[in-house]
């Protein structure tokens, strides 16, 4: 990973309003976590927080002195209040103090009517500073869980929702599917507590998949309110637009940024000491968070991963680079008589995307296409048919996401193939890049008719933080890409524009490629 900054413009505009979060929870009067820590962090992303109180602790950094619970009927009020004023987009709860509360927040967040806003639970039951913050019964506790859409407890958290000692992978696991038992829509364990880690490994588990978001460990100092800053950058994450898995890793990647503005690289910092009298405060460093705004280094970022094994089987070696950079307009193209009729353009690579076809047919279109290019400079990829490109001795591969579970891509670097990889948003770059591939594919940008996607078109905007996110490995923007729109994605700054229809619909093919390339500067 680089250590460059992304230093794109924060979010895309979206509405003159800001989106709204609400956060439900404990003030805590030291301000480094609970309420006001949501509302930090959600300004920090741009979104408006909305308070609904719980209770109000007194606590400085080291311990909790006391706690006063709000009654469900003021609580009811607040909601109520809000309802009309000001309706969340998403919802994020923290520290609920009693049964009467949580069972209120059940009925109400039951009552709200589709679509609901996305709730978060961060289910704080003690305070860093010492404390205990909830009560909440075991019937209560299960209603809670079947209510929220995520789930966010640390490894101490898991074992007492799921009444189960948590303590090895196979133990995280059986808790994490104790709590599905229990209605649990999706659930996101923190491992910063899991000593048996070598590093901060995070587990999402829902109800068709599982990621993994490991970052390395980190033992400089105790910086208080994480959790709420990570529970509130999902919220935020999500009422910006992003699908759940990149939330996640984005707020994965926010945290780790703050923890890094404020502690530093280094383990120079001055341990938090014991103070002898319980009030006396001011001997304490200030580890007040320093907010960083939308996660700007790349290195910040976590690892992801869809296994937890998934990076053992990998050589961790670079796929072969590509032979130039600057790669132009990218035809991805269905047959051989295109690349054909394409290859005296000049063009610098192609794709071969064959969708119908026996075997033996789409060997020999592979095998005539591969001839066709032989003596230009033009990067020919096969789409899919990693095998085959292998035994012929294509240029290049392009696979997709769910390609790589099953490619041996060990086999195909080892044979010398360049890798292209497609990829649809934070998550599954990051899941890519650790990967080295010769370049990375960020789509769709655009909506496009040419392909069914299951993914939103990600626009310019993101694309133009994709791109600083892979630095160091060449990009190419595909996804609705015309004579219009090539101008703007041209700017982002990636190396190529991989385009179908606005070539293979084209009257005259080959004067649309030239005029494309023209019009994205490449020409
Ligand atoms: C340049 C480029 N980007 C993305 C894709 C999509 O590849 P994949 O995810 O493998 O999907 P199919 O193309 O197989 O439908 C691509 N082909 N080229
Ligand atoms: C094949 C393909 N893959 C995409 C991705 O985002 O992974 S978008 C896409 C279709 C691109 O076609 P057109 O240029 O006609 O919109
Ligand atoms: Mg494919």
């Amino acid at each position: 990973m680089t250590n460059s900054h992304l230093t794109t413009p924060v979010f895309e505009p979206s509405s003159v309003r800001l989106p709204v979060v609400w956060c439900i929870g404990g003030v805590d009067s030291s301000g480094g976590a609970g309420l006001t820590r949501d509302a930090i962090t959600l300004a920090d992303l741009h979104v408006h927080a909305c308070v609904l109180t719980t209770q109000l602790t007194v606590q400085s950094n080291l311990l909790m002195l006391s706690k006063d619970s709000m009654s469900a009927s003021a609580l009811n009020q607040q909601w109520q209040v809000l309802h009309e004023d000001t309706p969340a987009q998403a919802i994020k709860i923290g520290a609920i103090a009693n049964d009467e509360q949580a069972l209120l927040l059940c009925a109400r967040i039951q009552s709200l009517i589709a679509p609901r806003p996305f709730v978060i639970w961060d289910p704080v039951l003690c305070s860093s500073s010492g404390g205990v913050l909830s009560e909440l019964s075991e019937s209560v506790t299960d209603e809670l869980l079947s209510t929220v859409d995520l789930v966010t407890p640390n490894i101490d958290e898991l074992a007492k929702l799921s009444h189960l000692p948590v303590n090895d992978e196979k133990s995280l696991q059986t808790a994490i599917n104790r709590l599905k038992g229990k209605g649990a829509k999706s659930v996101y364990v923190k491992g910063g507590h899991a000593q048996w880690q070598d590093s901060v490994c995070d587990t999402f588990v829902c109800a068709s998949h599982t990621l993994y978001f490991r970052q390395p460990k980190n033992s400089k100092g105790n910086l208080r309110g994480t959790g709420c800053m990570l529970a509130s950058a999902i919220a935020a994450f999500i009422v910006h637009d992003y699908c759940i898995e990149d939330a996640l890793t984005l707020a994965n990647a926010y945290v780790s940024e703050v923890r890094r503005n404020t502690l530093g690289e280094s383990d120079s910092h001055h341990p938090i000491t014991p103070i002898s009298n319980q009030y006396e405060t001011s001997c304490l460093p200030a580890y007040f968070a320093k907010t960083t705004g939308f996660p700007s280094r790349a290195a910040s970022f976590p690892l992801v991963t869809f296994r937890q094994d998934e990076t053992a089987s990998y050589d961790n070696e670079r796929f072969p680079a590509l032979t130039r950079t600057n790669l132009g307009i990218y035809p991805v193209v269905d047959s051989v008589q295109w690349i054909a009729r394409l290859w005296s353009t000049g063009v610098k690579i192609m794709q071969l995307r064959v969708k119908q076809g026996s075997e033996d047919d789409i060997r020999q279109q592979i095998k005539e296409a591969i001839a066709l290019v032989a003596h230009t400079d033009c990067q020919l990829f096969i789409n899919d048919y990693w095998q085959l490109a292998i035994e012929l001795g294509a240029y290049g591969v392009h696979l997709g996401q769910e390609d790589i579970d099953t490619a041996d891509l060990n086999a195909i670097r080892r044979a010398g193939l360049r890798l292209g990889i497609s990829t649809h948003g934070f998550a599954e770059i990051q899941r890519v890049r650790a990967l080295n591939p010769s370049y990375i594919a960020l789509g769709h940008i655009f909506p496009t008719n040419t392909k069914d996607m299951p993914s939103k078109p990600q626009g310019v905007a993101r694309l133009t933080k994709y791109v600083k996110l892979c630095e160091g490995i060449p990009t190419v923007a595909i996804g609705g890409i015309n004579l219009t729109r090539i101008s703007e994605v041209a700017e982002t700054g990636v190396n190529g524009i991989a385009v179908v229809s606005a070539i293979t619909q084209a009257e005259q093919p080959l004067k649309a490629y030239q005029a494309l390339a023209r019009e994205a500067g490449f020409a």
